[in-house]
């Protein structure tokens, strides 16, 4: 956490619009029906990926939609810069911000947390390792995750390519997402643990529930509806 607590962060006017942040790239495409079977209309360029703007208003003019990198829509959302967001289950473990309330699975998204290790090497019990080398954009959930079993984490953290870091001899291991396994078998690499399963979340400002309850709550209201309709699965 950075020096400015989320609890310090300045909160727009009650006038304000609400802001929704979206992560841009794959879950905005799975999003996309869902928005629209909650009646939320961006401009149209919002699901434009060519577009170089990142605040969009929509057809409400009490709401406007950001479009950031998904690992920042949880840092967006806990300072109360957006009220409302959505990510991935894996960007929450990683924060683990106690400012975000996530109400809603909007069961999109789907992947897996896993530990990967080159499928050729010999068989090693980890029981007798006290520390491992681990190359992840996930610090935290490996760190917390090697800890638990009495290990060490060595972390190398990288932001994409981790399926490269064994074989090249970076790490030992690599903790990051699975969903087909392809990027693994593609890199010589096989899961051998599952830490967590990773579907995409509607999250909340825990403050911004409380100073905009009517606000945030019927948005909440119209993700639900647009789910139980069927959207997005
Ligand atoms: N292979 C996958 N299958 C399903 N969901 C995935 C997969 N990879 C990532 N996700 C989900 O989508 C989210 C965004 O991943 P994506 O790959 O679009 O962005 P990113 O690589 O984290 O972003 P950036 O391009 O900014 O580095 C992840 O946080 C995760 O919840
Ligand atoms: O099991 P698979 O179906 O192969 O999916 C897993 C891959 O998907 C994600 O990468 P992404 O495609 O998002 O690329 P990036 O990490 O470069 O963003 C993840 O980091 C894995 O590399």
């Amino acid at each position: 956490m950075s020096a400015l607590s989320p609890t310090e962060a300045l909160m727009p006017e009650i006038s304000a619009p609400i802001v929704l942040a979206l992560p841009k790239g794959r879950i905005l495409d799975a999003v996309a029906p869902i928005l629209r079977a909650a009646g939320i209309v961006p401009a149209p360029d919002c699901l434009d990926g060519d577009s170089r703007r990142l605040r969009f208003p929509t057809d409400d003019p009490g709401l406007d939609v950001i479009r950031v990198r998904p690992f920042d829509v949880a840092t967006f959302v806990a300072f109360g810069a957006a009220q409302i967001g959505i990510c991935g289950a894996d960007v929450l473990m990683e924060f683990d911000y106690p400012e975000i309330y996530a109400p809603l699975d909007l069961r999109v998204g789907g992947c897996r947390v896993s530990v990967a290790e080159p499928a050729d090497l010999p068989p090693t019990d980890p029981a007798c390792w006290s520390q491992v080398r681990v190359a992840t954009k996930y610090p935290n959930v490996a760190r917390r995750h090697f800890a638990a079993k009495g290990i060490h984490a060595d972390i190398v953290h990288l932001n994409g390519a981790m399926e490269l870091a064994p074989n090249l001899g970076l790490s030992r291991l690599i903790v990051d997402l699975v969903q087909t396994g392809g990027t693994l078998r593609a890199n010589g690499l096989h899961e051998t643990e599952v830490i967590a399963e990773i579907s995409s979340r509607l999250i909340v400002n825990r403050t911004a529930l409380k100073t905009r309850p009517e606000a945030i709550a019927s948005l909440i209201d119209r993700f639900r509806a647009a789910l139980a309709e069927g959207a997005g699965s």
